[in-house]
């Protein structure tokens, strides 16, 4: 169904989720002139009270920050953010390490999430051709016939009649499981061992407690926390740990939680708190980490799935948000490709998006990995000089991993293919620069200590 511009008003896009990719999605689908009705299962954050020290954040970068430009909010979320140049490794020894992320002025903002989906919302609330329907909980969806229900706060039935509609209602998505009813969708999903708890480093005489325009991190192997700076000078933290060892802390209770940071992050007991770690760990209970990844992300030229609902990651990249956003930048590209065509443009997003998508869930998923352990290894460290001085001697030929993933735009399954053939030639020149002299200097002593000892290679010419 390709429209010319003067009828798209007619068309009705239905966004189901006032997330954060929900409520940029449902402006991008405004800009282009639909009538866009946007359902929210919850309430409208912007009336709930705001509690100190509950603040949680998210690392913002060039894929996030691309969409925001397009719906002219890049400043005003990036001004309202703390920019971090750097990430500081703190050692169980308390000696910490600062490595930048890239060259100078390349940073990452860290942005407070409530505020980011408020403007967000409120952005949306400027379009006349949007609507904002809170505490509408979509519960079933007849997308051949295009009938979608929903409760309301008091329970009772509402139904819609979109011509599209696009589901950004999260890891759990309803829209995916109703898809899943009706098309032939591949889905997967996988929770991790670790769970996630945050606490909070509170300013201090008014200013930050620690290190302002840094990412902390905390890498204990099997544990990891790391720590982001809010605008009103705390530090949100978010600790990564097995849920056997959150149960066997609170079983213990007490001071148990405090033993466990005087064991393993001696330095944020003075940031965070004794009394503040016992309560949250008292109050809070580790929440979970899934990864899940689903194919097609379109039912026809009826609903497409955009966000965690297509492909929730494990957030070891700080990409979650930032990929989904680049969902809306993508798939705004191929309505214009298709000049608003749903039955060409759904398939084409999917088939474009999937690889990539499912691309940033495995290198979240090996970051897992790698940034709890490795980061503390000399190995580690080593390769991350090593990154920096071949990225110097070769700045379009060689880019970090990290930097492709988080200061470029190279499509995420690329950064792969790119990872692995930079890897190999790093690993074999590693090879010749630090094993070659040795086995010279092997074969020198050898041959001055046995001087026939190499006689086996002269050839001895004899047929
Ligand atoms: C610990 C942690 C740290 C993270 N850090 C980062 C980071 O630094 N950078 C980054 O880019 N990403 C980060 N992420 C990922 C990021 O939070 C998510 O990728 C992002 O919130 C996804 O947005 P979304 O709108 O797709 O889904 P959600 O944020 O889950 O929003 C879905 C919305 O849909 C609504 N909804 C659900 N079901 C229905 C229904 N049936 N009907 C109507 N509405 C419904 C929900 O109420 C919700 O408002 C992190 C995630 C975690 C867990
Ligand atoms: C709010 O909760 C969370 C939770 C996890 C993250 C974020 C916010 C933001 N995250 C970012 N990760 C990178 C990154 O590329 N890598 C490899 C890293 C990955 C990890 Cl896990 C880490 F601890 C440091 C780096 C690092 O490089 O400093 C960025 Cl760059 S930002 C992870």
């Amino acid at each position: 169904m390709g429209s010319t511009a003067m009828d798209l008003s007619s068309v009705k896009v239905v966004v189901i989720g006032g997330g954060l990719v929900g409520a940029m999605e449902a402006i991008f689908m405004a800009k282009r002139g639909f009538q866009v009705d946007l359902y929210e299962s919850r309430e409208d954050i912007r009336t709930l009270e705001h509690v100190s020290g509950r603040s949680i954040n998210l690392a913002l970068s060039i894929r996030g920050r691309e969409a925001l430009r397009l719906v002219g909010l890049e400043d005003q979320i990036v001004g309202g953010g703390i920019p971090m140049h750097a990430r500081l490794i703190h050692g169980v020894s308390g000696r910490k390490s600062a490595q930048p992320y890239g060259k100078e002025g390349q940073f990452i903002s860290s942005v407070d999430r409530r505020l980011l989906n408020e403007t967000l919302l409120t952005e949306a609330e400027k379009y006349p051709n949007i609507r904002l329907h809170f505490y509408h909980k979509m519960v079933q969806a007849d997308f051949d016939n295009g009938v979608i229900f929903f409760t309301d706060k008091d329970g009772s039935k509402v139904k819609a009649c979109p011509d599209l509609t696009i589901g950004c209602d999260g890891a759990y998505s309803t829209t995916r499981r109703q898809m899943m009813r009706c098309g032939r969708i591949d889905f997967s999903q996988e929770y991790i061992p670790h769970g996630y708890m945050e606490l909070c480093i509170p300013p201090k005489e008014g200013k930050f407690a620690a290190e302002t325009n840094y990412l902390h991190i905390w890498p204990r192997d099997e544990f990891m926390m790391i720590a982001l700076p809010n605008q009103d000078c705390s530090f949100t933290c978010t600790l990564f740990m097995p849920f056997v060892n959150f149960d066997e802390i609170e079983a213990a209770g007490g001071q148990a939680p405090v033993d466990f940071f005087r064991k393993y992050f001696p330095d944020a007991i003075p940031l965070i708190g004794e009394k503040a770690i016992r309560t949250t760990f008292e109050e809070g209970r580790a929440l979970p980490m899934v990864s899940v990844k689903c194919s097609p992300y379109n039912y026809k030229d009826k609903v497409v799935i955009l966000g965690d609902a297509a492909h929730a990651m494990v957030p070891f990249y700080g990409q979650g948000m930032n990929c989904g956003f680049e969902d809306c930048i993508v798939f705004n590209q191929f309505l214009d490709k298709f000049n608003n065509d749903f039955a060409k443009a759904l398939p084409a997003y999917s088939e474009h998006r999937n690889p990539d998508a499912k691309a940033i869930c495995d290198l979240a998923m090996y970051n897992y990995v790698e940034m709890r352990s490795l980061v503390n290894s000399r190995w580690f460290l080593f390769r991350k000089r090593v990154d920096k001085f071949l990225s110097w001697l070769m700045p379009s030929r060689y880019i970090p991993l990290y930097s492709m993933v988080t200061f470029s735009r190279i499509r995420y399954h690329t950064v792969i293919q790119r990872w692995k053939k930079q890897d190999m030639i790093v690993n074999k020149g590693l090879f010749y620069l630090l094993c070659l002299p040795v086995i010279i200097a092997g074969a020198l002593t050898l041959k001055r200590f046995k001087p026939d000892v190499f006689s086996w290679l002269k050839f001895s010419g004899k047929t």
